[in-house]
């Protein structure tokens, strides 16, 4: 397949109710992949910024009003019919307003992370909706592992590699360990941590990946990678004061999530 085509830049949202679930919808009649589930969205005009895109698509086709939306995953798909550039954004369940309605005859509804009752799902989204069951806080040390819940669901745990039994799916391994180790098998999903931007750029092909933040610098070298756009989640891990320092700052540029170190007292 030709990769050097020129990219389409495409905006599509994932729209969340309180409840912690999110919407699909299938693509409407006529478009290539009719009847695929997506997320509402589509292609960004010339001259359109991409929340000014995510506005206009999700009104057009569902009715709603999105006051923010907050840059999350961008991942490039070749398609046959063309190549995606898709940037997803996560809308809070504070963040729109309206009565749902399906304007282009789509179907759609909305369903729970990690508990898919629909499908097809459109190929370049299979990452993302993975992503989604991943919980956006979690706490505890790199000895032990890490612990966090999302909204009506069972406890997500990453163990770390060293700990790991056969019955675990999340699994964290070092940068080091993922250069030195032998492969690991496909049933489990790799995290991996890192502290600079040389580990980041050799661990693309992670489930996640936490970004280790000892200080200050740290903390703005990883604001520059975020700026930048992820194509998987990314999760700042830090003791608890450099979190409160840093952390709003590091969800509205793209982290998927905060992890608190429970081990390390920031200096
Ligand atoms: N909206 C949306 N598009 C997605 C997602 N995932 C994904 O691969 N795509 C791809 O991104 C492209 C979006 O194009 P589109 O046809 O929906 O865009 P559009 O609404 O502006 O269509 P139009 O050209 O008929 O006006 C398609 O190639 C589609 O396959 C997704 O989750 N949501």
């Amino acid at each position: 397949m030709n990769t050097q085509r020129p990219s389409v830049h495409v905006v599509a949202g994932v729209l969340y109710q309180s409840t912690g679930a999110f919407l699909l919808s299938s693509r409407p009649a006529g478009k290539p992949y009719a009847g695929y589930w997506e997320f509402a969205g589509g292609k960004v005009e010339a001259g359109e910024s991409a929340l000014a895109a995510l506005q206009r698509e999700l009104h057009e086709e569902l009715g709603i009003h999105i006051e923010h939306a907050t840059p999350w995953l961008t991942k490039i798909h070749d398609y046959e019919h063309a190549r995606v550039r898709l940037c997803f954004y996560r809308i809070a369940a504070s963040d729109w307003h309206g009565n749902l309605q399906a304007r282009e005859g789509q179907s759609w509804c909305w369903q729970q992370p990690g508990d898919f009752s629909v499908a097809p799902m459109l190929p370049a989204n299979g990452p993302i909706l993975a992503a989604l069951a991943i919980p956006d806080f979690l706490s505890g040390s790199l000895q032990t592992g890490f612990r966090g819940r999302l909204p009506n669901q069972a406890e997500y745990r990453v163990v770390p590699r060293d700990l790991a039994e056969p019955s675990h799916t999340h699994v964290l391994f070092t940068a080091d360990q993922m250069t030195h180790a032998p492969r690991f098998g496909s049933n489990i999903s790799v995290w991996v941590c890192v502290n600079q931007p040389q580990q980041w750029v050799q661990v693309q092909d992670a489930a996640a990946v936490l970004w280790q933040v000892l200080g200050h610098a740290d903390a703005q070298a990883l604001l520059a990678v975020l700026q930048q756009g992820v194509s998987l989640p990314l999760l700042p891990f830090a003791a608890a004061d450099i979190l409160a320092a840093y952390g709003k700052q590091w969800l509205a540029a793209g982290a998927h999530g905060l992890v608190e170190d429970l081990a390390t007292a920031s200096a």
